[in-house]
């Protein structure tokens, strides 16, 4: 009797006993578990595999980089710093290149949890800058956050290389839809585009902390997000480095021929106004989905500016609509909208309205005062028989070699008689 007793309690002690040691299995497993991933994410979060073939092409690629490593940094509105070698893995060694502009060539990449991004390297990376000013001026963009400017992610700094990377715009720049693209983008769309554009540019003006002026507003650097969001791009850029030769390059400020304002080119003081001009010559692009300045054209209307303000001024604005092809139903804005544009691209930089108000202006929330003459001071004008040199204006402003044909074909403000005149005239702004 009591060795089947003592043989029950023993059996009974056995099953409570490899009860507790499953159960120990068990929570031992699970920390193994939560331990190996843990690794694999703290592995993953320091660059995971990297190793490279000898033309610097990632042979094997694990994540590099996710949004979530960076996340605060993000939330300290701090860029963050990339290295050389974690962007070659996020554009694949710079396979596709989205195009290239003044500043250098830019790239599309990705982080591994999908992620776009747009890299862009910038030329004459052995320019002597030093660190502090390149990080001071990154840090300023990258601080800069607005529905209708593109967000700076991170920027690169090192011996060879010198890179931005910004928020990836799906549908490209405005640009192409004006002048190029089949895709026709509805007069409403543009209408919105126009103002949110002049958002954009109104807060890096007007509202971030340290106030930027663009200087390059013109529809290659206004991107359009996947619902054709207008966002503001390269602002910034004009103090962090020098643009090739298809840019005016002066102290302090650049610009490119035809959007470029008449201060821009002489040698009198620049303010934000320079952008609302620029702006101004974009709204005539919106309208007449044409580049300001065609060749092509009969003389009188090469220059659409020149030749909306002769029928505006003979109360025929109706025929600039038309010949633009705006619905009837679309009449009322698109008036407005040359309307503000005169008023943007005044010759006086004191006469052109701040962006805030422009804005106003374009939602209709205010009324366009009518325009005065922008182009005053080219009665009586006579063109150029000389390229104007640099010189010519100032010491300190330089043109650069092959731009005398551009400012020949530009807008004709560049004359050196209008020189004195301007002169006068701005020295009260
Ligand atoms: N964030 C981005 N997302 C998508 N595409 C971009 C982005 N940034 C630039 N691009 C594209 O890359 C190309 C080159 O851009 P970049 O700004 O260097 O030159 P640009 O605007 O054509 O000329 P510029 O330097 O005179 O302003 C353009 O086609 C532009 O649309």
């Amino acid at each position: 009797m009591s060795d089947t007793t003592s043989t029950m309690t023993d059996s009974t002690n056995h099953s409570d006993y490899s009860g507790v040691v499953i159960a120990i299995a068990i929570v031992v497993l699970i920390v193994k578990i939560s331990l190996f991933c843990w690794c694999i994410n703290k592995f993953k979060a320091n660059g995971g595999f990297r190793s490279y073939n000898q033309t610097g092409t990632p042979v094997k690629k694990f994540m590099t980089l996710t949004m979530d490593k960076f996340l605060n940094d993000m939330e300290r509105e701090k860029p963050i710093r990339f290295t050389d070698q974690q962007l070659r893995i996020a554009t694949d060694n710079y396979t596709y290149l989205l195009g290239s502009g003044g500043f250098g060539a830019v790239y599309k990449g990705s982080f591994s949890d999908g992620t776009i991004i747009a890299v862009k390297v910038l030329r004459g990376s052995s320019d002597k800058r030093i660190d502090e000013q390149f990080m001071a001026e990154v840090g300023t963009i990258g601080k800069v956050h607005h529905l209708n400017l593109v967000r700076l992610y991170g920027f690169c700094f090192e011996r060879h290389l010198r890179a931005l990377v910004y928020e990836y715009m799906v549908n490209g720049a405005l640009e192409k839809y004006l002048f190029h693209e089949s895709t026709i983008l509805s007069f409403e769309k543009l209408h919105e585009i126009s103002i949110g554009t002049a958002r954009g540019i109104a807060y890096l003006h007007e509202e971030c902390q340290q106030r930027i002026i663009h200087y390059d507003i013109k529809p290659g650097n206004i991107l359009l997000d996947r619902n054709f969001c207008p966002k503001v791009a390269d602002f910034g850029l004009a103090k962090l480095c020098n643009r090739d030769h298809t840019h005016i390059s002066m102290t302090g400020g650049r610009g490119t021929p035809g959007y470029a304002a008449p201060e821009l080119w002489m040698p009198f003081p620049v303010t934000h106004k320079c952008d609302v001009y620029s702006f101004g010559i974009l709204l005539f692009e919106i309208i007449g989905r044409r580049r300001n300045h065609n060749d092509n054209l009969p003389e009188s209307q090469a220059w659409f500016p020149k030749w909306a303000w002769e029928k505006f001024d003979s109360e025929q604005v109706g025929e600039v609509i038309t010949a633009c092809g705006i619905e009837d139903k679309d009449r009322e804005i698109a008036e407005r909208i040359v309307k503000v544009a005169f008023s943007c691209v005044q010759y006086r930089p004191g006469a052109r309205p701040v962006m805030s108000a422009v804005v106003k202006m374009l939602e209709g929330s205010v009324e366009v005062p009518k325009p005065p003459n922008p182009f005053q001071h080219l009665i009586g004008w006579v063109p150029p028989t000389q390229p104007v040199h640099a010189s010519q204006a100032d010491t300190d402003t330089t043109i650069c070699s092959d731009s005398s044909a551009l400012l020949a074909k530009s807008v004709p403000v560049l004359a050196t008689p209008v020189v004195t005149k301007c002169e006068i005239e701005l020295a009260s702004v």
